[in-house]
């Protein structure tokens, strides 16, 4: 099967300042796939890449070798700017807060998330950055001065011109792979609903998590599908967790000692995702569900406190979201594929979801595709 891993040369582990990530939890069976393999055109790469976007929609993105590394450079310096946001007082940072103005750029304070139909607060803080406020495309959005520099902008502009280009090629390989029908084909396929330069709710996302009480840890951000096309992720202490399709099986601890909270957050074929260095974790979202009719897939995950010592840390990671662009309207594209009865465009589909993510009624409503999710993989919620 193609969830194993075929990739060569074994990576290395862990992270250099942090607890290493435990061995007595189970992982999810991620394949690797390599990024220079992936531009050279390399054939099985190609088709490993296409295998799990249909099987999990999730992977690892091998960034070494070949001019990647710069992806990995900016995601380190970001990783060092996030932290200084977060140190800034609580009060300096709600200022960015702009849910209020119908945006969700900026900022999003603890626990002003939910993350279930009961209305349970998330553990997490977020800060919003909008790829077309940073290239210029749209009216720039007040920012907080640790992140306003020439320096911090031009930090951010290569972090997303790099991280779009990685999801471009993905886009590019999904569009070759799939039976789109001939009007689509026509109108430039996938990529061109994709580009850089086009407004849309793409965006570079920083997470921030502190370390979760003993007798309560839990969840932090609560179980979702992505909203957009492709996700580009660094993580560096494990707490990401997938919820596996019933026929595949998480890579099992290779030892006991699991805490009772880690089990139970490891029920119902929900297991962690090891992050590994010089990799990010890509997963494709909702929007490429719709655009090619349910054969692509958007998987749901969540992140809970991280397993063992790396619990007593604090959790950061860096994201970025691919979006269709604002106008495009998410339908089918595909060759026999359903049209469903709502026809939403980008722009319209993502602020539902997440806005709807930050108001006590509004669960029912920011709903994605996680039931064709999981009722794809045999589960069913
Ligand atoms: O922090 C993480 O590892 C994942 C965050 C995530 O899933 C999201 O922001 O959509
Ligand atoms: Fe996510």
């Amino acid at each position: 099967m193609p969830h194993s891993d075929h990739a060569t040369s074994q990576p290395s582990r862990t992270f250099r300042d942090l607890a290493p990530f435990p061995d007595n939890v189970p992982t999810a069976p991620l394949l690797r796939i390599s990024l220079v393999k992936l531009l050279a055109q390399d054939a099985d790469e190609q088709e490993r890449c296409w295998q799990a976007c249909q099987e999990l929609g999730f992977f690892y993105l091998d960034l070494g070798g070949d001019g990647s590394e710069d992806l990995l450079a900016d995601a380190d310096r970001l990783f060092s700017l996030m932290k200084s946001f977060y140190d800034m007082p609580v009060e300096e940072k709600v200022k960015y807060d702009f849910k209020s103005k119908g945006s969700y750029y900026g900022y999003k304070g603890y626990g002003e998330g939910i993350i279930n139909a009961k209305g349970t607060r998330d553990r997490n803080e977020f800060y919003n950055v909008s790829k077309d406020d940073i290239l210029g495309l749209s009216e720039r959005l007040p920012c907080p001065g640790v992140l306003n520099g020439e320096e911090q902008r031009g930090l951010f502009k290569s972090y997303i011109e790099r991280s779009h280009t990685i999801c471009a090629s993905i886009i590019t390989l999904l569009s070759t792979r799939l039976p789109l029908t001939q009007p689509a084909r026509q109108d430039g396929g996938l990529e061109a609903l994709h580009r850089l330069n086009a407004t849309s709710s793409d965006q570079i996302r920083f997470v921030h998590a502190p370390p979760q009480d003993f007798t309560t840890k839990g969840i932090a951000l609560g179980e979702h599908t992505d909203f957009g096309s492709v996700t580009v992720l660094f993580n560096r202490l494990g707490g990401l967790q997938v919820r596996l399709p019933e026929h595949m099986s998480a890579v099992p601890a290779t030892r006991d000692g699991a805490s009772d909270t880690e089990k139970s957050l490891c029920e119902e074929g929900w297991c962690y995702v090891q992050p590994l260095p010089g990799h990010c974790i890509v997963n494709l979202g909702d929007a490429l569900v719709k655009f090619s009719s349910g054969k692509l897939r958007s998987n749901i995950h969540r992140v809970v406190a991280p397993p063992g010592r790396q619990g007593e840390s604090t959790r950061y990671s860096l994201v970025y979201f691919c979006r269709p662009e604002d106008d495009v309207i998410l339908r089918s594209l595909v060759e026999g594929g359903e049209q469903e009865d709502e026809q939403v465009s980008a722009k319209e589909w993502i602020l539902r979801r997440a806005l709807g993510r930050r108001e006590a009624g509004g669960w029912e409503e920011s709903g994605g595709t996680e039931e064709g999710s999981m009722r794809r993989g045999g589960m069913r919620v």
